[in-house]
């Protein structure tokens, strides 16, 4: 059973207040001694501080605002954060509940929150002074390890399921100059390839198994409870998310634990960590009906929503805990839905890709079910741009009409 208690002794591998800790064995870590942070340590590590600053310790714009709760002053920044948290009347009374925002992550630099987890994450590659980064990915991790990477002049391997990743996010890794390395597998069978890379030392991972990336993307957490109580004077009753290998539902417990460490949430105003997954990725969604203390893998996996097509979530030790400390749960949706929410993100001027709409679509579900209450304040982050995956955009909208070259003719046509 993974122990995410916040230690409150410094260990002596600490280095400037900052250290590395098993989750399983509470094992600790100098910070920036090893590239090889997966093979003698026996669970998922993540990054301990000395000290947890509260609101007030914050100031200045985006990831870096929150330089105090983070193992870096600065990082290799495009720059990432300060992402909007759209108000959408007419889809809050279309579905119901007392107010719905929506935290949309596709507005950072490469269109994901990958990016946040990036300037982070390729800081700390720095740190160690590696030349090699490399990552398995749906499409938005390898975007944005492709933009971070080019930006700190380092060699980038992507490994990416054949056929299986959207256009826009292939096009990302290619312009920014990564090799791009397709496995005839799926996602799951290129981060097993990835974990052996990085053990054997040859390249430095920089999926979510990376406790530093987790860093960057708790900011997610802090953003969405420091904007939501500038407006509302109250923090959100409920986050929903999309969840594919569940380091932003580890990364907002993370940011939630440390702000109750510093004396700035209770622990009774943590959001409801609510987790979405397609019915045909859905192991996170079987753990938590089955009350499992972990996941069983998925071999077969599909989903239209293909950033989410994910069997065997690896930071499910963190997150199963953070969905059930909060109160929270899990719902599959089938892509039907999401393409649906897609469509009424649309029409509320939100573009997102299919993953991203999951949010929407189980929100939609566990308030049909009366697991949502009609008076609670929700929040639903969606992860990814519209233009990631332009096919299923194409697919889900409005099929062009051929007009004649001429205006009297398109005004006929148009009435
Ligand atoms: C667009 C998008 N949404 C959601 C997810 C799932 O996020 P997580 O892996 O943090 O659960 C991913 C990638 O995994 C993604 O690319
Ligand atoms: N959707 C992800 C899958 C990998 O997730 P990661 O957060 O572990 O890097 C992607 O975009 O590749």
């Amino acid at each position: 059973m993974a122990n995410l208690q916040l230690s409150e002794r410094v260990p002596e591998v600490a280095e400037d207040g900052v250290w590395l800790e098993c989750i399983e064995t509470g094992e600790t870590y100098a910070p920036f001694e090893s590239i090889r942070y997966t093979s003698d340590v026996d669970g998922l590590l993540e990054v301990r501080y000395a000290d947890y600053p509260g609101f007030d310790a914050f100031s200045g714009r985006g990831v870096w605002r929150y330089a105090d709760a983070l193992p870096f002053e600065e990082g290799v920044s495009v720059p990432e954060g300060d992402t909007p948290l759209h108000h959408v009347p007419r889809l809050e009374s279309d579905v119901g509940v007392r107010s719905l925002r929506i935290k949309h992550e596709g507005m950072n630099p490469t269109g994901s929150f990958k990016d946040r987890g990036m300037t982070v994450g390729v800081q700390a590659a720095r740190r160690l002074g590696v030349e090699r980064l490399v990552c398995a990915s749906t499409g938005n991790t390898s975007a944005a390890l492709a933009a971070y990477g080019a930006r700190a002049g380092m060699e980038t391997l992507v490994l990416l399921p054949a056929g299986k990743v959207a256009a826009g996010k292939v096009a990302q890794a290619s312009l920014h100059g990564a090799r791009i390395l397709e496995v005839d597998g799926n996602f799951d069978d290129c981060l097993d390839i990835v974990r052996e890379l990085a053990e054997r030392g040859e390249a430095y991972l920089l999926n979510s198994l990376n406790p530093f990336r987790l860093e960057g993307q708790k900011t997610i957490g802090f953003e969405i409870l420091e904007r939501f109580y500038e407006d509302e004077g109250r923090f959100p009753d409920r986050i929903v998310l999309p969840v594919g290998n569940a380091g932003n539902t580890a990364a907002l417990y993370k940011a939630f634990r440390e702000l109750v460490a510093a004396g700035a949430l209770d622990r009774s105003e943590m959001p409801t960590l609510t987790g979405v997954q397609a019915d045909g990725a859905a192991p996170m969604v079987e753990a938590i009906e089955n009350d499992r203390d972990s996941v069983q893998r998925w071999t077969d996996v599909e989903t239209r929503a293909t950033a989410i097509r994910i069997g065997n979530p690896v930071n499910a030790p963190k997150a199963l805990p953070g969905i059930r400390e909060t109160g929270g749960t899990a719902v599959a949706v089938s892509d039907r839905k999401i393409t649906d929410a897609q469509q009424s993100l649309a029409e509320n001027g939100i573009g997102v890709e299919p993953a991203s709409a999951a949010s929407v679509a189980g929100l939609r579900k566990l308030r049909r079910q009366g697991v949502v209450d009609a008076d609670e304040d929700v929040v639903c982050l969606t992860t990814g741009h519209l233009l990631k995956d332009p096919d299923a955009a194409v697919a889900a909208g409005n099929d062009p009409e051929p007009v004649p070259n001429d205006a009297d003719a398109v005004l006929d046509h148009v009435v």
